[in-house]
């Protein structure tokens, strides 16, 4: 058995599903953006979603821009672990990729919805961490998506109405962040990472290290 320590650990570990939520406009794509700049293990699900292009997004990166029939077909077809209509469009996680990802120890990075989160959390507990955004106020909040540029004043107000419903669900996820500045809530979200990633129950390359300490 071998008793040297491994030292690609992603070789010996099992990966995780990092979920982030919050209401709409908290800064979630923003900590995601910036965690996949500075990480090569963790890797972006691209949702599919019936909700139209904004200016500056890319089908296939941001997220895959499908109509009403494909998305009822992609339902059909069992081809989402989990879909929700959020804001009056449909948003899903397609399956392609992120089982074999995971079973090759690589990390997944979700930027999806409450309803989303209880779903993968239902069909894939062990694996998933949920991190839950919070803005450091609703005027703050307000600035953001006003600030942001990309959507009309009827959609911001719409999502404005729904902020106080999403943050109910705080208490469904493991860790909560307040992103007051996005460096402190970058570097908090990557501290929560690195923990999880040490998780005994992760690490099962280390069985073989240990069975080998143990015998001598
Ligand atoms: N800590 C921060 N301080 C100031 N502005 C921020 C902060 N974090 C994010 N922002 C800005 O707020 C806006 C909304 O952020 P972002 O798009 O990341 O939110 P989101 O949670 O992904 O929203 P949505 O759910 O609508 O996709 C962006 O313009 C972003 O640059
Ligand atoms: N349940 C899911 N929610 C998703 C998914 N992809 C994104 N989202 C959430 O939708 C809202 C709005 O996103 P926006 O890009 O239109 O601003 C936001 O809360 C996302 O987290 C998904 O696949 N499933």
């Amino acid at each position: 058995m071998p008793n040297t320590i491994p030292h690609d650990d992603t070789l010996h570990r099992r990966g995780l599903m990092l979920i982030l939520s919050s209401p709409s406009g908290a800064g979630k794509t923003t900590i995601a953006r910036k965690l996949l700049a500075e990480d090569s293990e963790i890797a972006m699900s691209v949702s599919a979603t019936t909700r139209p292009m904004r200016e500056g997004e890319v089908d296939g990166k941001d997220y895959f821009f499908v109509d009403e029939a494909e998305f009822e077909r992609m339902v059909d077809a069992s081809e989402f672990y989990e879909w929700a209509t959020v804001f009056g469009n449909r948003y899903g996680t397609p399956k392609a990729h992120i089982r074999d990802r995971l079973k090759a120890g690589g990390d997944v990075l979700f930027d999806i919805d409450w309803q989303g989160t209880q779903q993968l959390f239902q069909k894939a507990q062990a694996d998933v961490v949920r991190v839950f955004i919070l803005p450091p106020s609703l005027a703050e909040l307000n600035r953001r998506l006003t600030g942001r540029g990309t959507d009309a004043p009827d959609v911001i107000d719409a999502r404005m109405a729904r902020a106080q419903a999403e943050i109910s669900h705080w208490d469904g996820y493991d860790y909560v962040v307040i992103n007051d500045d996005v460096e402190g809530c970058f570097e908090k979200v990557r501290e929560i990472l690195a923990a999880e990633r040490m998780k005994r129950t992760r690490q099962t390359g280390l069985i073989d290290f240990v069975r080998g300490l143990m015998a001598g």
